[in-house]
């Protein structure tokens, strides 16, 4: 990494649009992971895109932050800016990302050449795609492609240690470990999601990036995941950016909330606050396009129990 990538300038907390006073309260004492500032993101097409417009975002160590919004806003193409995923058309015209790593030390992600980017991805940052299930290499055993993550990132791994910490990730997301020879055919939807995580969870990052990641199973296979994650991030203390347009969901598992509109984020609180006192018209909208949120699902907004 060249010197120039580094920083040791902490960033001024940001309490964000439409926030309440309880969100300063609950910003105190917490350490920013990844902050993204001015961060403005085109389509370069005719006529052009302006997905992702001047967004500014912290995310605090072991947050579960979710990002809300219908489709089209720009969740997924902020999301990939942060960690660099972006592909032609897609062009992040200006703003800055900044990973704020455990060391101490500040990586400046949008000045990371190719082989650093690689070293950072996965190690720093991983990210779970909802179609990510249907990327694992149907034909190549869980194990190798386990093995693979280990092999590009810390090649002074044994294989002894490799198969030991694939099995314990296995364990982890609730996957038998005896699953490790199987090849992702021979999985249902749910385990090869499971599997994505525990390869996205393999190198302990410190943020993990999450777009619609159970978007695709059926609710209740979506709910023992989901559960998984967040006592995951219990365990391992790893943030996570999480996107979806399931709002009820988010208010379930997020910390804070951020709602998207247009490629702006137009309102950033705690989940309590958004659910009880929304500041924005939209947000508002939101809330009430879900009949759940009055319903079964939202008995645990009001009792604060995960069911
Ligand atoms: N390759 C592309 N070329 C041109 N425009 C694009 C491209 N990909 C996305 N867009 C546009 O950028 C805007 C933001 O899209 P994005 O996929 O980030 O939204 P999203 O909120 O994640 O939606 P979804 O939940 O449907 O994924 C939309 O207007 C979309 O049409």
């Amino acid at each position: 990494m060249s010197p120039d990538t580094l920083t040791t300038s902490r960033p001024v907390e940001q309490t964000g649009p439409l926030s309440l006073p309880g969100h300063a309260e609950y910003l105190r004492g917490l350490e920013p992971v990844l902050t993204a500032t001015d961060v403005t993101i085109d389509y370069l097409v005719e006529p052009p895109v302006h997905a992702v417009k001047n967004v500014s975002l912290t995310l605090h160590r072991g947050e579960i932050l979710g990002l809300a919004g219908e489709s089209g806003c720009g969740k997924s193409t902020f999301a990939y800016g942060l960690d660099r995923l972006l592909k032609a058309p897609a062009d992040l015209r200006s703003g800055a990302v900044t990973f704020h790593d455990q060391s101490g030390t500040d990586i400046d992600v949008l000045g990371l050449s190719g082989e650093q980017l690689r070293a950072f991805r996965w190690d720093k940052i991983s990210m779970v795609f909802q179609g990510a299930m249907n990327s694992l290499n149907p034909v190549i055993s869980v194990k190798k492609q386990l093995f693979d993550v280990f092999s590009t990132h810390r090649p002074g791994m044994s294989k002894k240690e490799m198969l030991a910490e694939s099995q314990e990730l296995l364990r982890m997301v609730g996957v038998d470990p005896q699953r490790i020879d199987s090849f992702a055919h021979e999985l249902s939807g749910g385990m090869r999601q499971r599997v994505m995580i525990a390869m996205a969870l393999a190198l302990r990052p410190q943020v993990m990036i999450m777009d619609e990641p159970t978007t695709a199973l059926d609710v209740v296979v979506q709910r023992g995941i989901l559960r998984e994650i967040m006592r995951l991030r219990e365990q391992l203390g790893f943030a996570v950016v999480f996107i979806t347009h399931d709002l009820p969901l988010l208010l379930e598992i997020s910390d804070r909330i951020a709602v998207m509109l247009q490629g702006e984020i137009v309102e950033l609180n705690t989940s309590a606050d958004i659910y009880r006192s929304a500041q924005h018209e939209y947000t508002r909208k939101l809330l009430s396009s879900f009949p759940s949120l009055t319903g079964d699902r939202g008995s645990f907004i009001r009792t604060g129990e995960v069911v």
